[in-house]
């Protein structure tokens, strides 16, 4: 764990100030890919999409680069953007190009580090050195690593190859898509690494509570509609799904996220088995990456660095979602 400092790298663990909060720092690379190429509102850079021209740097175990993976796959651009994996444990060097359990190496430049992917397109950055990242292999730089970005970019900018028939992000429901993720990002997303990172007993329970009342709330939701955004499926629902699918499994133990699994909710768990069970998604989730990767890399929250064997998951096992209506 550690950061990039005028482009040197220094370990350092997140500090969490006197108030004992984690704070997530923003991400620093925004611009846009566009179907035309010229740049985003109020961006100078532009890039156009094409096919084979960009490039994902992500984890299995990281929950927002996960978001992209699934929709490069929902959208089908496997064959339009390419993908490295990271090595699951982060440790002082950060994130790692090792090559084991199914983490691919850096394919494009053969790098050791992922922050010599940041210097490569910015020598001189400073700040956290994290994936995803959406790279450029014509101009040799990062376009974003924002996750809620790329996904967007995702949806719409490559339906010239992909799958236009699916908008996962549809214009006339953005209003009731943002107003979602802006309750479930800082309560559920974010809101387990706020428990989970605490240095401070008040910080961990105002996250803990925040956490449990975000999912009460979602689970009120899904009892009377089949998605969070009505009959059909959309962005909000992928970006809770990512939390969900490693919560039983990690945050329910590493980060004391643990008056209930989700498993204890009705509506979540079979919502989540329903999200699972979807073609192509259960290829984006490697358990094995994300339970190794919290529990050996975070050695402030777990020093002996021990992966628990359990707990038993199935996300295979039948759910009852099709009790709702589901847009055609
Ligand atoms: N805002 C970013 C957050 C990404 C993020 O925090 N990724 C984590 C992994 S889950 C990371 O790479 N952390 C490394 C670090 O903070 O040093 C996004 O959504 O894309």
């Amino acid at each position: 764990m550690g950061l990039l400092v005028d482009g040197i790298w220094k370990n350092e663990w997140y500090d969490t100030g006197k108030d004992g909060k984690f704070k997530r720092s923003e991400s620093q690379f925004r611009d846009w890919i566009t179907k035309d190429g010229k740049p985003a509102e109020g961006r100078e850079r532009g890039f156009k999409a094409e096919p084979g021209r960009y490039h994902l740097f992500v984890s299995y175990a990281c929950p927002w680069a996960h978001r992209t993976l699934i929709f490069r796959k929902l959208k089908k651009l496997e064959d339009v953007i390419s993908v490295d994996v990271v090595h699951h444990f982060m440790g002082k060097n950060g994130w790692t190009f090792v090559k084991e359990d199914g983490a691919t190496g850096d394919t494009l430049y053969g790098s050791e580090f992922l922050h010599q992917i940041y210097t490569k397109a910015d020598p001189s950055y400073s700040g956290r050195v994290t994936v995803p990242v959406l790279w450029d292999k014509k101009e040799q730089t990062i376009v974003s690593n924002e996750s809620a970005e790329i996904i967007r970019m995702l949806n719409s900018a490559f339906d010239e190859w992909g799958d236009a028939s699916l908008d996962l992000s549809p214009l006339s429901l953005r209003g009731q898509i943002d107003a979602v993720n802006e309750r479930v990002y800082p309560a559920i997303n974010n809101g387990v690494y706020r428990a989970g990172f605490a240095t401070t007993q008040e910080a961990y329970e105002e996250a803990f509570d925040d956490l449990f009342d975000g999912l009460d709330e979602m689970e009120e939701r899904l009892g009377r509609q089949r998605y969070l955004v009505g009959d059909r499926m959309t962005e909000a629902d992928w970006r809770l799904f990512t939390t969900l699918v490693r919560f039983d499994a990690v945050y329910f133990g590493h980060f004391k996220c643990n008056l209930r699994q989700i498993d204890d909710y009705p509506n979540l768990s079979n919502y989540l088995r329903d999200l699972y069970q979807i073609p192509g998604v259960a290829e984006t989730v490697d358990i094995l990456h994300i339970k190794a990767h919290y529990y050996a890399s975070h050695e402030t929250v777990n020093p002996t660095r021990i992966v628990p064997k359990g707990p038993e998951l199935d996300f295979l096992a039948p759910h009852d979602r099709n009790r709702f209506r589901k847009a055609a």
